[in-house]
């Protein structure tokens, strides 16, 4: 490649055609303009130009590289620019701490916890932000964890747990464990494939992935990468106010071989997830002052910039008729909180639910999802009957990180889980497919493990006697009217 001169660099200097150099390379990020977390004029501010001390102050030095596809690499900077050695060696430095080689091997990593301490040390401050957080004060992120807590196991002793069979059915989708991914958009902070290596690694363990509406890769790259045309893969659904076009992603879907859509519900408009935009707001202020930074909060985040055009606030249960209407896919409803509308959803017809709050993303202080499944225990227990599960089945995610936590959802009637977070941060740090599969691989260990401790060798020898929910059955709320 010859390398670029600054006069030619300096032509790129408008929103139709913009480049900016990072590290001595230049890079062609008109595309890229409308998605950046930090807004468009940040980027603008360095049209064809170097950015790199900027960028070093909040992205990680492999993110571009990673984002960007690569034929948007359009060569190194000619030794004619004036870079200064000292910033030079200042770079050099920081590569260096964000090199790869400082990531811990695989085989060291034996808990999802693992996995988020390195994802941590990977992700930018704004990647690593707006994967984590939770909206506002992050009640309801803490909250799911802390509801499994409050549930204890009553393991039955002296049975034969020889063999243990974690394999079920999801959908009417054979899966060799309880558990599926849960769709989460901004997959290629963690990964540039993302969301083919999660169907790939999810074909191999032989679960269900379901990829989300906007997904980093195409939809069909996505479906491509299944292992086998058998191979079942959901579709995640925000349904635009545009009907014509929601209809069109539904049938794109069915056609590249969806096996059932997840309708998302929880997010009518985005909650605040206040660490997702104080990480850009800091550095602006920090850039410029503060009069540019409160400027800056109405588009701060990732998640306002990744929403743009996502979220529909005027979908109802009325919707629900031309959405089925439209396919023969079994339709499930993601985001439902309370019995009365798990109820809703019940007699609308739908073929399942996601007891879910968004992983605490949406409505900051809405109630553990497992707290919603003691909720339908309660009021609505024929929704969670065993011989209602080839017409309905009720599922859960939010804060599962333990197999005891999938047991105690399954124990509670949940037919199986999702989860989200730890697939992101499994991809992180070059693991890729490999991270996917060892993540995969612990749960169905840990999973294995606590059935047998607990005395069943099935998914359907875990029964509600194996817990004591009691003191988390305090929390359920006595306001319920059906
Ligand atoms: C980074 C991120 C992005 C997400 N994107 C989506 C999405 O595009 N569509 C959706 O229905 N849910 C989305 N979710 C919610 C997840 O599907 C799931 O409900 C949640 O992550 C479960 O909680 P867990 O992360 O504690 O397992 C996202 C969650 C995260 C953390």
């Amino acid at each position: 490649m010859i390398p670029i001169d600054q006069a030619e660099l300096a032509k790129h200097n408008t929103a139709a055609s913009c480049w900016v150099v990072i590290h001595g390379k230049v890079w062609d990020v008109t595309d890229f303009l409308n998605e950046h977390p930090g807004g468009v004029g940040l980027i603008m501010k360095f049209a064809g130009q170097d950015a790199t001390d900027s960028y070093d102050e909040i992205h990680n030095a492999d993110l571009v590289a990673e984002i960007l596809p690569a034929q948007n690499y359009r060569g190194n900077l000619g030794h004619d620019f004036t870079a200064t050695a000292q910033a030079l060696d200042t770079n050099v430095q920081k590569t260096k701490t964000n090199s790869k080689s400082i990531y811990p091997p695989l085989s060291s990593l034996i808990n999802i916890s693992d996995f988020e301490k390195v994802a941590q040390l990977y992700l930018s401050p704004s990647a690593w932000a707006y994967y984590s957080s939770g909206s506002e004060d992050e009640i309801s992120l803490q909250d799911s964890r802390r509801l499994f807590t409050r549930i204890s196991l009553r393991p039955r002793i002296l049975r034969n747990v020889e063999t243990i069979s974690t394999s079920t059915s999801i959908l009417g989708i054979t899966s060799s464990l309880p558990f599926y991914i849960s769709p989460t958009g901004q997959g290629r902070y963690a990964h540039r494939e993302a969301e083919t290596i999660l169907t790939r690694a999810a074909g191999i363990e032989g679960i269900v992935y379901c990829t989300p509406t906007r997904s980093s890769t195409p939809h069909e790259a996505v479906f491509g990468a299944r292992v086998s045309r058998d191979q079942a893969v959901f579709f995640q659904l925000y349904a635009n106010r545009d009907r014509g076009k929601t209809q069109e992603l539904i049938r794109q879907a069915e056609a590249l071989g969806a096996a059932a859509i997840f309708l998302t519900v929880d997010s009518p408009v985005l909650g605040r997830r206040e660490r997702d935009e104080r990480v850009i707001i800091e550095y602006l202020g920090e850039q410029e002052g503060q009069q540019s930074a409160a400027d800056a909060v109405a588009n701060a985040g990732v998640a306002k910039s990744s929403a743009t055009g996502l979220l529909s606030s005027s979908l109802t249960w009325e919707d629900l008729h031309w959405i089925k209407e439209t396919t023969s896919l079994p339709l499930v409803i993601k985001g439902i909180q309370s019995v009365e509308d798990a109820i809703l959803a019940f007699d609308r017809g739908v073929q399942g639910i996601v007891l879910s709050n968004h992983g605490g993303r949406s409505l900051d202080t809405a109630q553990a999802p497992i707290l919603t499944l003691l909720e339908i225990s309660r009021h609505a227990p024929h929704l969670l009957a065993p011989e209602m599960r080839h017409r309905f089945q009720v599922f859960l995610d939010g804060g599962i990180r333990r197999g005891t936590d999938v047991l105690k959802a399954l124990a509670l009637g949940a037919t199986a889980v999702g989860i989200g977070r730890p697939f992101l941060y499994a991809l992180t740090a070059g693991y890729g497919e490999a991270g996917v599969r060892r993540l995969v691989q612990m749960l169905r260990t840990e999973l294995k493990v606590s059935m047998a401790l607990a005395g069943a060798v099935s998914v359907q020898g875990v029964v509600g006697d194996m817990v004591n929910s009691v003191r988390a059955e305090r929390e359920v709320s006595r306001r319920v009217k059906l």
